[in-house]
């Protein structure tokens, strides 16, 4: 093994959550590594593939590899992920002491939608969006940060554009946290690319006003009750440009609730963000590496062609592209490399 987990930085259903790094070079390179017991994987095994899938957007969450490793005698599935330094979204909205203004909340609010714009054009539906799943990378621009997509876990392939499960009841039970969910998830299970853009809207009024939706709701029941039949109050005091733009993200009909692409043309993100930048964005080609699987950590971390920074460039630096072993390499392609880290991002 030729990396060490370093401290743990939480706990989810499947396993753990470690700050890890390479034994060869302590300190100077970290990564996430989500773990679980090999018998108990299989969720962390599917989101692997899904984040090989969804690679190629500087707005979702890198996985590097994947490894297996015995600890406390017990065989180990590992999945290396880019390191969030800044933490998640829910702790820089509420551990701040005030509420994000609407220029910070526009700037995160366009790059959660180049993400969830991206994980809808590779086919996937996100359906547990919520502020503990965008993760936080201080050193974006403006002094502002960085915020990608996180925790796949519980996402769908949206072979139509609707996903339903024919064996339950005609369609597929509700996914994800109910707080953020759709009323037509709530209402009869349709799980499809507009359930993420409800619970995006849901996540914004949350950054606007450092309040969760429907909070003055005691129970599950009534919430279920709430989402299903009334409309979500657009918050008060805010201006018309960001009332016009979640009332597109929080219509009740699915069928007529603006998409990710037609809300990054709203005038409540291209008032803030340049919408040259936007079309570049939204229009870039896919980087689709050429590779079949997901890079080891032996790879990963023995390869020659990994370049280790010192601390000096690291403050320069935005980002260092590298390239993969000969042998697994398809460059022939044209094809972006798969290991991408933005070393910007990491606390040394
Ligand atoms: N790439 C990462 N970088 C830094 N911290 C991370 C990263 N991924 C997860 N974490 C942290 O680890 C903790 C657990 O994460 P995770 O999202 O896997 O579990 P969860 O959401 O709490 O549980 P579950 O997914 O089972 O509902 C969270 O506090 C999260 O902030």
């Amino acid at each position: 093994m030729s990396w060490k987990k370093l401290k743990l930085l939480g706990r989810g259903s499947y396993g753990t959550v470690s700050l890890a790094t390479p034994l060869t070079d302590y300190y100077t390179l970290f990564a996430a590594v989500k773990s679980a017991e090999d018998n108990r994987s299989s969720s962390l095994r599917v989101e692997g593939q899904i984040l090989h899938a969804l690679r190629g957007s500087d707005y979702v969450i890198k996985c590097f590899g994947e490894d297996v490793s015995i600890e406390n005698g017990k065989k180990t599935y590992n999945l290396l992920l880019e390191y969030a330094a800044g933490g998640t979204l829910h702790d820089l909205i509420h551990k701040s002491k005030t509420v994000l203004g609407e220029s910070e909340a526009a700037y995160y609010a366009f790059q959660i939608l180049v993400g969830i714009c991206h994980v809808h054009r590779k086919g996937f539906i996100h359906c547990d969006l919520k502020p503990a799943y965008i993760l936080v990378f201080p050193g974006g621009q403006h002094g502002l940060a960085n915020v990608k997509l996180a925790d796949f876990g519980l996402s769908l392939r949206s072979e139509t554009n609707t996903c339903w499960d024919t064996s339950v009841k005609k369609c597929r039970r509700r996914r994800g946290t109910l707080l953020y969910a759709a009323p037509e998830s709530v209402v009869c299970g349709i799980q499809d690319k507009a359930v993420d853009i409800w619970a995006f809207g849901c996540i914004l009024v949350e950054m606007l006003t450092r309040k969760r939706v429907w909070s003055e709701c005691k129970n599950k029941n009534e919430l279920k009750l709430k989402i299903a039949h009334e409309k979500l109050e657009i918050p008060d005091k805010i201006s018309n440009d960001a009332k016009d733009f979640l009332s597109k993200c929080l219509d009740r009909d699915h069928n007529s609730r603006w998409n990710a692409e037609m809300l990054l043309n709203h005038s409540f993100i291209t008032n803030y963000v340049n919408k040259k930048m936007i079309h570049e964005l939204i229009q870039r080609p896919f980087g689709d590496a050429g590779l079949k699987t997901l890079v080891s950590l032996e790879h990963l971390f023995t390869t020659t062609s990994f370049y280790y920074p010192h601390n000096s460039y690291l403050r320069e630096s935005s980002s260092i592209i590298t390239s993969l072993p000969e042998t697994n390499n398809n460059n022939a392609t044209g094809d972006e490399p798969l290991l991408w880290m933005n070393f910007r991002n990491l606390h040394i």
